[in-house]
């Protein structure tokens, strides 16, 4: 059960410091009629007879099934040490029923400090579907995560077929920004996966916090303009001679880091959209194109929530060097048939076929 604990998994990013050592809190935590506490040696026999279920196991990507108990004891003392580095903080959410109290299932943030980032995820034993374990739970953990950590974002994923936990992450203010595909150890191979992501302002009510502690604050004027509703970038599908297409991950540190995108950028003031399409493909990959070998192809027009995307998609051909990442992105030349293996924002999904069709 190591690294997972989901309805939602948490991801592989490996914590590389532990800015929130001495954050986590080391009592309980109130949601509600529900009490979050941290998992004891002693919950192993319920926690394994609630997850050893066909039903809870194959909405987790890192699960065997059958589950062997041995795991289960295994797993809660590595959730114990984490939480000691400040790497990871994993609850029981439980009930109190008359004297007694109920373990419903189990919710989990994994901290990537330097990336200012976390990732949810939780699992609700089967017997409790239904009670709002989930939803409570999980809002609870976001917004105190997001008004008490160093962090800028919460991401989580969850299986295309879990719609439980696609509405719980709906309806708690988490936004969809990508598709992608993850393994599902006891379903055996890859699976497609729904992404999301929540930040202090998809949160009503969540003050907005900066981050970084110790930054001062921004004295521009700039600063105190709100975000403009829509945002025009421009992209491009740089075509090789083999109709493959060149893909970029979004490096770590910038919103939807780790999904796949066509190169390109915002769209300045007085900038056309070829103009600044031209401009970002010479800064992220060092490479020149002239005006007349970039071919107006399609656009995504998609509501990420917190802002509006109008991305005209050009297809190019033709270009001067070899481009290199120069912006700590990573670059794959990829065929039409194999995009869909490639997690993307949620806006060039509909890329996809159109491009399949073409190539
Ligand atoms: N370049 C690019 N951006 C995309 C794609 N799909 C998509 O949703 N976006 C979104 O469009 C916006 C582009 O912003 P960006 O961060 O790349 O723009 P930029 O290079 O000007 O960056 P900056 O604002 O950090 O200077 C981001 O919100 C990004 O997630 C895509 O295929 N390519």
């Amino acid at each position: 059960m190591r690294r997972t604990t989901g309805h939602c998994s948490l991801s592989d990013t490996p914590v590389v410091s532990s800015v929130a050592a001495g954050r986590l809190p080391r009592g309980a935590i109130e949601a509600g009629p529900f009490r979050l506490r941290p998992l004891r040696p002693d919950d192993a026999a319920v926690i394994h007879r609630l997850v050893n279920d066909w039903s809870v196991v194959r909405m987790l990507s890192r699960l065997p099934f059958p589950y062997p108990r041995s795991l289960t004891d295994d797993w809660i003392a590595s959730t114990i040490a984490e939480h000691d580095r400040g790497d990871a903080w994993h609850l029981a959410v439980t009930r109190q029923d008359g004297d007694g109290e109920t373990v419903l299932g189990c919710i989990g943030l994994r901290i990537d400090a330097p990336q200012k980032t976390a990732t949810l995820g939780y699992w609700i034993g089967r017997p409790y579907w239904g009670t709002g374990a989930a939803s409570t739970a999980a809002e609870r953990v976001t917004r105190w995560a997001l008004a008490n950590l160093p962090i800028a974002r919460i991401t989580a994923s969850a299986a295309q077929d879990n719609a439980a936990s696609i509405a719980v992450l709906r309806k708690i203010g988490f936004r969809e920004v990508g598709a992608g595909r993850q393994p599902f150890l006891a379903r055996g191979g890859e699976h497609p996966v729904t992404l999301f992501e929540a930040t202090h302002a998809d949160m009503p009510g969540l003050a907005t916090r900066n981050p970084s502690e110790d930054a001062a604050p921004d004295p521009s004027p700039a600063a105190a303009v709100p975000a403009r509703r829509s945002v025009l970038v421009a992209a491009a599908a740089l075509l090789d001679r083999d109709n493959r297409v060149l893909l970029a991950r979004r490096p770590e540190g910038k919103p939807m880091a780790g999904l796949w995108e066509f190169p390109g950028g915002k769209i300045e003031q007085d900038e056309t959209p070829e103009d600044a399409l031209i401009r970002e493909l010479r800064e992220e990959l060092g490479i020149e194109v002239s005006p007349a070998c970039l071919a107006p192809f399609t656009f995504a027009s998609h509501d990420y929530g917190t802002f509006h995307l109008l991305m005209p998609l050009f297809l190019c051909r033709r270009w001067k060097h070899t481009p290199t990442a120069r912006e700590g992105q990573t670059l794959r030349w990829v065929h039409a048939a194999e995009l869909a293996d490639y997690p993307m924002p949620a806006a060039d999904l509909p890329f996809i076929p159109l491009l399949r069709d073409l190539l």
